[in-house]
C-alpha cells in the first residue's frame, strides 16, 4: 500500500518521520519512507490553502496513492476539544472565501456563484466518506482559512457562521483536491492552540506533535502488516 503524507511545514511531522525509515531518492518536494510493508512519501508544501493545491495537484497527476494523510496542528474553536487532542476531520469548508458586503462575509454558495450541492460540495461543505468507523477519534467539522484568526470580534463571527470546531490553512485544499481525483483521503491533526486572540505563548505544541504521532502510528498499524507482539 503506498501512502502519501501533506503537511504544511517539516516541523509538524519530524518527531513522527522519527519512526520510519528513510529511503534515499532525490525527488524535493516529495521524500520517501517505508513502514513495515508500507510504502510512505511526504510533500510538505509550505502553508496555506494555494501551496497545498498546486502541490498536491501536480503531484496526484504523476503518482498514484492508495491514501493521502492531511497532517499536522491545528486550532480549536471551543473549550471542549482541548489542546493535545488528535481529531479526524470529516468535514470541511473554505472560511474565507467570499465577499464582503457592508452587511457583513456572504460565502460563495450565500452570494449565489456556486450552489451547495455542486460536486465535490454536499450541503455547502466537503465531506470526507472514507474510513470514518475506523478510526478511533472524535470526528469533528474543519474551517481552513487563509489567514491563522486571532482577533476576537473575527472569530465570534466565524463561529457564528460556520459549523466548525477546527481551524486550519490546509485541510479544504485537501478535501477539494482529493475529492476532485477520487483519491481516498484522511485529515488528521492535533490542536495545538485555541483559536482566541493571538497569544503563542499558551500553545502547546510539543504536546500537539507527540500525541498527533502516537495516533499516525496507530492508524498505520491498521493498513499495515504489522508482526503480532505476544
Ligand atoms: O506564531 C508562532 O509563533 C507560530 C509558531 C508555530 C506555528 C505557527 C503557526 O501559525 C502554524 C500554522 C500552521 O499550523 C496550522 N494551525 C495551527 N493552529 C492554527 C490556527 O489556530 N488557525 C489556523 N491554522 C492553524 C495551520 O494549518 C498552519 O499550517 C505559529
Amino acid at each position: 500500500m503506498k501512502i502519501l503524507f501533506v503537511a504544511a511545514t517539516c516541523f509538524e511531522l519530524k518527531l513522527f518521520l522519527e519512526n520510519l525509515e528513510e529511503i534515499e531518492g532525490e525527488n524535493s518536494p516529495v521524500s520517501h519512507y517505508r513502514w513495515h510493508d508500507l510504502e510512505i512519501d511526504l510533500i510538505v508544501t509550505g502553508v496555506g490553502l494555494s501551496f497545498t493545491t498546486y502541490h498536491l495537484t501536480r503531484l496526484l497527476q504523476k503518482e498514484k496513492y492508495d491514501l493521502v494523510i492531511n497532517a499536522g496542528i491545528a486550532g480549536s474553536f471551543y473549550d471542549e476539544l482541548s489542546i493535545g487532542t488528535v481529531v479526524n476531520i470529516t468535514s470541511e469548508q473554505f472560511g474565507d472565501l467570499g465577499i464582503e458586503e457592508p452587511g457583513g462575509f456572504k460565502t460563495l454558495f450565500q452570494a449565489g456563484f456556486l450552489k451547495e450541492d455542486q460536486f465535490p460540495f454536499q450541503g455547502g461543505k466537503l465531506l470526507n466518506p472514507h474510513f470514518n468507523e475506523s478510526i478511533e477519534l472524535p470526528n469533528v467539522n474543519g474551517l481552513s482559512v487563509n489567514v491563522s484568526h486571532g482577533c476576537d470580534e473575527t472569530i465570534d463571527k466565524l463561529k457564528i457562521n460556520f459549523d466548525a470546531d477546527v481551524e486550519s490553512m490546509e485541510g479544504a485544499a485537501v478535501f477539494y483536491v482529493c475529492l476532485m481525483e477520487d483519491v481516498p483521503f484522511l485529515e488528521i491533526r492535533a490542536i495545538s492552540n485555541f483559536v482566541e486572540s493571538r497569544d503563542t505563548t499558551k500553545w502547546d505544541i510539543p504536546t500537539a506533535l507527540e500525541n498527533l504521532t502516537d495516533e499516525l502510528l496507530k492508524i498505520l498499524r491498521n493498513f499495515a502488516t504489522v508482526p503480532q507482539i505476544s
